[in-house]
C-alpha cells in the first residue's frame, strides 16, 4: 500500500494514491476438476500472474498479454487472512483515522468474491475492534449498515422491508441512501449478528456455476466516529469515516451460467451495472477529464466516493484459474489493470460537533472583533514595534517642522515689523487697507533749504522711502498716485513695479533707514558717497504686500528688467514751483480708493502669502545690494563710481547747464513752471490736444553719442516730477544709460531686452538728422515727428501691435486702459510705445516658449496671467454694481448686445471688454468703461484725456510720471 498506518493515533493525510489492486486465484473447484479443467494461471511472484497455457498458438498468445502485474497477486493456496492482511487491511483500517475506505471484490461468478469478502469484512471489523480496544483514550462509535443492489434496486439488508431505497444527492456527503438502517454496534457479537442478517437477506440463487450465487451487489458499511476522550465534554473534533465492504455480483455469461428467467434477468442487471463500473474505472484510469458516468448505475452512484474520490480503495479481483473461464479471467484482469491506474484523494474527515462548532465560531468572532477595535493588535509583535517606532519618528519629524515653521513665522513677523517701522515711523504714516495698516508712501521731498545747500549735486527724487523724523508734507496727488501705483502693481498682473535708480545728493532722510546704514557700512564708502548715489526704491503702500520686492532685487534677480538709473537733475530754479497751499502736506500716496478696495482685497489675499517672503527678500536684497556695491564698482551701471561719473560728467553738467542756461522749453511752458506762461503753447498732434509734453529728450543721435552726450545738454530724457510744494526735475538719460549698460559688463540674458531696445533705437537716432535744439525750441523728437507725416501711421501700427500683444500676454485691462488713454498719438510718447512694445514682445516670447518670467518678484506665466485676467474681469463685473447706475448698466448691456435678463450679464459684459483689437471704437469704449469702473472717471463725469495724465497739472503730473517712469524703469 502507498501508506502504512502503524499508529492509529496519527491522523494520516494521504494525498493522491492509486487504488490498491490485487488478484486472487482460487483453486479449481470440484466441478472444474471433474471436467478435467486445467489451471492456466500462475502467480509467478507476489505481483505477477501469468497465463501459462502451452496449447495456444503463437498468434493466439500474441493477442493477449500473458503476464499481469498488480499490487499483489495471491496464489490459490493463499488464505483469506493473508489476502486481507496484504491486500485490504491497510485500506480498511484507515477508517479509524477518519478516512473513508472501500474494499471491493470483483470477478466472475463463482470466482470466490463472497468467499473473500466475507473473510475480509470479518477480519477488518475484528481489527477495528482491536484498534478500539488498544486506544481507550478515544471514544469510538461504530455504526453498521448494509444494502444490496438487486436488479438495480437498493435494498436495506438490515430491514425486512424490501422496499427499494431512494438515493439522494447531498452536496457535502455525496450520494446517500435514504432511510437506510444504521445500527450502532455494541460489540463483536452484534457484528456477527448483523453480518448474519445481511447474509440471510441477500439475494442468492443457484446457477450452473454457483449453487449459492450472489445475485446482487452487497455493500456493508461500517461508519466510525471517534473523538478523544481527553476532550470529552468540552469542544472537540470528531473523526468520522466509513468503510465499505463491497461484494459485487459476479459477471456471468448466460451461456455458461445457463441462467434463464429470473437468473437471466438478474444477470443482465448485474452485467449492466458491472459494465458501468468498468466504464467508470476505465475512464478514471485515463484521468479525470471528461464525463465520468457515475450516475449510469446505482452501484457507481453509491460507490462514487470510493471510485476516485475521498476514499482509500482496494480492489481484490478474484478469478478462477480454470481454462474454461480464461476469457472471463482476462476480462477481470483487464478491469484490474484499469483499476490500478485510478487514483483517489483520501482526506481525514473531521466533524465538528455543534458545540465545538459554536465554540470555534465564538473564538473567530472574538478575534475579528479584536481586529476591528484595535487593528494593530493583530500585528505580530515585531511588526507592531516597528510600526510604533516609525510613527514616533514621524511625530518627531513633524514636531521639528512645526518648530522650524514657528521660527520662520516669528522671523517673518519680526521682519514685517522692522520693515513697517522703517517704512513709517509714526502712526500717521500708516494707512488702513482692509484690516491691515500699511505705511503711507511719500515723495521724498527735498526741503528747499537742503536744495539750496546742495545746489551742485544731484537731487533726490521721489524716493518713497518712508518718512523720516523730518516729516514730510503730503501731496495732494495721493489719490491719483494711489491709482497709478495700483496700475503699476498690476501691470500684466505681475505687479511690475518699476525700479529706478536715482542719483541723489541730499538724501538725508535715508539715514533713518537702518538698512541704509548697513549699506553705508558695507559699501566701504562714506555717507557722502551714498548720498550721491542712492538707489531710490519706488516703494509704495503695496511694499508691504510684496509689490516692491523687485525694487530690492539684485540685477540678477530682476530677470529682464534691469534697473534704470535716473539721474535727478537738481535744478532748483527749474524745479522749484509755486506751492499750492491746498496741496501742501499731503501724502504722496493715499489709501486706495473705496472703489478699489474690493479689487485690492482680492489681490491682497493672493499677496498675503508673499508678504513675509518678499519682506525677507527685500532685506536680503538690500544687504545683497550693499555687498554688491563694491563688486559692481567696475562691472555695471549700478556701481557708484559709474554713477558718479555719469553724474559729474553728464547729468550734473546737464543739470547745471539747464538750470543756468536754457532750461528745456517744456519746463518753461508748463503751466506751473516759472516760465510756463511765456513759452507754453498748444499743439495739435494726431488729434489729441495737449498743452505741453512733460517729456523731452534730445535727438537720438545726440543721446547715443557718448562723447557728445557728456557735453550736450540735450542728451537726456528729462522727466519732471512735480509736487505741490516741490518740483522735481529728473533727467533720465535712458538711452545713454542703456548704452552705459551695454558697454559695461555682461548683463544677464534676460536683460538683453534693454540692449536690444537701445540697439533698435540707435540706428534710428543715427538716421535722424541732428537738430539744433535751440532752433526747434521744443522737444526735438516732437519736432521730428511733427514734421513727419508717417508718425500717425506709425503710431497706429505701434498701437495695433501693442493691442495684439496685450491680448496675447493677458495684460491687465486696467493697464491697457490707462496706457491707451494716456498715449494717444503724441510723438513724444514714441519712446513709451516702443518700451511697451518691447516689453510685450519679451513677455510674449517668454510665454510662447512656455517659460516663466519674474515680474516684480512674481513668477508670471501665460497660465497665471490668464487666471489673473479672468480674475480681473470678475472684479470689474463687481465694480459695475458700485460704479454704474442701473440706467448706465442697462444702457451698456444694450449697447454691448447683452440681454437685460441674461444671467451673469455683468460678467458677460466684463468678458467682452478689450477683446476686439480690430475695432478701435470697441477699444475706446472698453477703455472708458474700465476707467470708469476703476475710478479713473467719476460717475457722471465725461471721460476725457485730461483725467489720464495728459493734463499735466500738478495733480495729474505725478500720476503721469509714475506711470511713465514705470515704463522707463522696465527698460
Ligand atoms: N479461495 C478459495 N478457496 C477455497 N474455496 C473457494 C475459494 N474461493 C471460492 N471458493 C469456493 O467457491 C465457491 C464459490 O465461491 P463464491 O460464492 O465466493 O463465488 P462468488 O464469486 O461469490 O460467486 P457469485 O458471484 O456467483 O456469488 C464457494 O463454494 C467457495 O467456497
Amino acid at each position: 500500500m502507498g501508506t502504512t498506518m502503524e499508529s492509529g493515533e496519527e491522523l494520516i493525510k494521504i494525498s493522491e494514491e492509486r487504488i490498491y489492486v490485487s488478484v486472487r486465484l482460487r483453486p479449481l473447484n470440484s466441478k472444474e476438476i471433474l471436467r478435467n479443467d486445467v489451471s492456466d494461471w500462475e502467480c509467478i511472484n507476489d505481483k505477477t500472474v501469468v497465463y501459462k497455457n502451452a496449447t495456444l498458438s503463437v498468434s493466439e498468445r500474441s493477442m493477449y498479454p500473458s503476464a499481469y502485474t498488480f499490487d499483489r497477486v495471491f496464489r490459490s493456496g493463499c488464505s483469506t487472512r493473508e489476502v486481507y492482511e496484504k491486500g485490504a487491511k491497510d485500506v480498511a483500517i484507515s477508517v479509524v483515522s477518519g478516512m473513508n475506505a472501500s474494499v471491493f471484490a470483483y470477478g466472475q461468478t463463482s470466482s470466490g468474491k463472497t468467499y473473500t469478502m466475507t473473510g475480509i469484512t470479518e477480519y477488518a471489523i475484528a481489527d477495528i475492534y482491536e484498534y478500539i480496544q488498544k486506544h481507550p483514550e478515544r471514544e469510538f462509535v461504530l455504526k453498521f449498515s448494509a444494502m444490496e443492489i438487486y436488479n438495480e434496486s437498493v435494498r436495506d439488508l438490515l430491514s425486512v422491508d424490501s422496499t427499494p431505497l431512494r438515493l439522494l444527492d447531498d452536496p457535502e456527503r455525496g450520494t446517500i441512501v435514504e432511510k437506510l438502517t444504521e445500527e450502532t454496534l455494541r460489540d463483536w457479537d452484534h457484528v456477527i449478528q448483523l453480518l448474519s442478517v445481511c447474509e440471510a437477506q441477500r439475494q442468492n440463487g443457484e446457477t450452473s456455476l454457483n449453487e449459492m450465487s450472489s445475485r446482487s451487489h452487497q455493500i456493508i458499511r461500517l461508519t466510525i466516529e471517534s473523538s478523544s476522550r481527553e476532550f470529552l465534554g468540552r469542544d472537540r473534533s470528531i473523526l468520522a469515516a466509513a468503510v465499505n465492504f463491497v461484494d459485487l455480483a459476479g459477471s456471468e455469461r448466460a451461456s455458461q451460467s445457463l441462467s434463464a428467467g429470473t437468473r437471466l434477468k438478474e444477470g443482465c442487471h448485474i452485467n449492466r451495472s458491472l459494465l458501468t463500473l468498468g466504464t467508470v474505472i476505465r475512464k478514471l484510469s485515463k484521468g479525470r477529464n471528461g464525463h465520468i458516468p457515475y450516475r449510469d448505475s446505482k452501484l457507481t452512484r453509491i460507490l462514487q466516493t470510493s471510485l476516485g474520490g475521498n476514499a482509500r480503495t482496494a480492489i481484490i479481483c478474484t478469478m478462477s484459474p480454470a481454462r474454461t473461464h480464461v476469457e472471463q479471467s482476462r476480462n477481470t484482469l483487464l478491469f484490474a489493470s484499469c483499476a490500478k491506474e485510478v487514483t483517489t484523494n483520501a482526506q481525514v474527515n473531521v466533524l465538528m460537533s455543534d458545540k465545538a462548532l459554536v465554540k470555534h465560531l465564538q473564538r473567530e468572532l472574538a478575534r475579528l472583533e479584536s481586529e476591528i477595535i484595535s487593528p494593530q493588535l493583530t500585528f505580530t509583535q515585531p511588526n507592531y514595534t516597528a510600526l510604533l517606532r516609525e510613527k514616533d519618528l514621524q511625530i518627531e519629524k513633524l514636531e521639528e517642522e512645526i518648530k522650524n515653521l514657528i521660527l520662520q513665522r516669528d522671523i517673518a513677523q519680526s521682519q514685517v515689523k522692522d520693515m513697517l517701522q522703517m517704512l513709517g515711523d509714526d502712526a500717521s504714516t500708516m494707512i488702513r487697507v482692509g484690516s491691515e495698516d500699511y505705511p503711507h508712501l511719500r515723495v521724498q521731498k527735498s526741503p528747499d533749504t537742503q536744495i539750496q545747500e546742495h545746489d551742485t549735486s544731484h537731487h533726490s527724487l521721489d524716493i518713497d522711502i518712508p518718512t523720516s523724523s523730518n516729516g514730510h508734507s503730503r501731496t495732494s496727488s495721493e489719490d491719483h498716485y494711489a491709482r497709478v501705483q495700483y496700475l503699476d502693481e498690476n501691470f500684466v498682473h505681475g505687479n511690475s513695479s518699476p525700479r529706478i535708480l536715482i542719483n541723489s545728493s541730499n538724501f538725508s532722510e535715508s539715514d533713518s533707514f537702518n538698512n541704509w546704514e548697513d549699506i553705508e557700512k558695507q559699501s566701504n564708502g562714506t555717507s557722502e558717497d551714498l548720498c550721491k548715489e542712492v538707489r531710490c526704491i519706488e516703494t509704495e503702500e503695496s511694499s508691504s504686500k510684496g509689490a516692491n520686492e523687485s525694487n530690492y532685487l539684485s540685477s540678477e534677480e530682476r530677470n529682464g528688467y534691469p534697473e534704470i538709473k535716473v539721474s535727478v537733475n537738481e535744478n532748483e530754479q527749474a524745479m522749484k514751483l509755486p506751492s499750492s497751499p491746498s496741496e501742501k502736506d499731503q501724502e504722496f500716496v493715499s489709501p486706495p480708493l473705496k472703489n478699489d478696495y474690493e479689487m485690492k482685497e482680492d489681490i491682497e489675499k493672493e499677496d498675503q502669502e508673499l508678504i513675509s517672503t518678499s519682506l525677507k527678500e527685500d532685506r536680503e536684497s538690500i544687504l545683497h545690494l550693499c555687498k554688491k556695491e563694491n563688486e559692481f564698482s567696475s562691472m555695471n551701471f549700478l556701481d557708484i563710481s559709474s554713477l558718479e561719473k555719469l553724474s559729474s560728467n553728464r547729468s550734473l553738467k546737464l543739470a547745471k547747464s539747464r538750470s543756468c542756461n536754457s532750461a528745456p522749453q517744456w519746463f518753461k511752458t508748463m503751466d506751473y513752471s516759472e516760465n510756463n506762461s511765456s513759452i507754453g503753447s498748444e499743439r495739435e498732434l494726431v488729434g489729441s490736444e495737449r498743452k505741453i509734453s512733460p517729456f523731452s529728450f534730445g535727438s537720438n543721435e545726440q543721446i547715443l553719442s557718448r562723447k557728445d552726450s557728456h557735453s550736450s545738454p540735450e542728451n537726456a530724457l528729462d522727466i519732471e516730477i512735480d509736487t505741490p510744494n516741490v518740483k522735481f526735475s529728473t533727467s533720465v538719460d535712458v538711452i545713454s544709460i542703456a548704452n552705459e549698460v551695454k558697454e559695461k559688463a555682461e548683463l544677464p540674458t534676460d536683460q538683453d531686452i534693454v540692449k536690444n531696445l537701445a540697439k533698435d533705437i540707435e540706428p534710428n537716432a543715427k538716421e535722424t538728422p541732428k537738430k539744433n535744439v535751440k532752433d526747434v525750441g521744443l522737444d526735438p523728437i516732437e519736432d521730428e515727428y511733427r514734421g513727419l507725416s508717417s508718425w500717425p501711421v506709425e503710431f497706429k501700427r505701434l498701437q495695433r501691435e501693442i493691442l495684439e500683444l496685450w491680448n496675447a500676454c493677458n495684460v491687465s485691462l486696467v493697464h491697457r486702459t490707462y496706457f491707451f488713454l494716456l498715449f494717444q498719438g503724441d510723438p513724444s510718447d514714441a519712446i513709451y510705445l516702443e518700451v511697451e512694445l518691447r516689453r510685450m514682445k519679451y513677455l510674449k516670447d517668454k510665454f510662447s516658449r512656455g517659460e516663466k518670467t519674474i515680474v516684480n518678484g512674481r513668477q508670471l506665466s501665460l497660465a497665471s496671467s490668464t487666471k489673473a485676467l479672468r480674475h480681473e474681469r470678475q472684479m470689474l463685473s463687481k465694480q459695475m454694481m458700485k460704479k454704474l447706475s442701473e440706467q448706465e448698466r442697462e444702457s451698456l448691456f444694450l449697447k454691448w448686445g447683452i440681454g437685460l435678463n441674461t444671467k451673469l450679464r455683468r460678467l458677460q459684459l466684463a468678458h467682452q471688454v478689450w477683446i476686439n483689437n480690430e475695432d478701435i471704437n470697441h477699444i475706446t469704449d472698453s477703455a472708458f468703461l474700465v476707467a470708469k469702473l476703476v475710478g479713473f472717471i467719476e460717475p457722471g463725469q465725461a471721460p476725457n484725456k485730461e483725467m489720464f495724465g495728459l493734463n499735466f497739472t500738478p495733480r495729474s503730473s505725478t500720476s503721469t510720471y509714475s506711470f511713465k517712469r514705470s515704463l522707463i524703469s522696465l527698460l
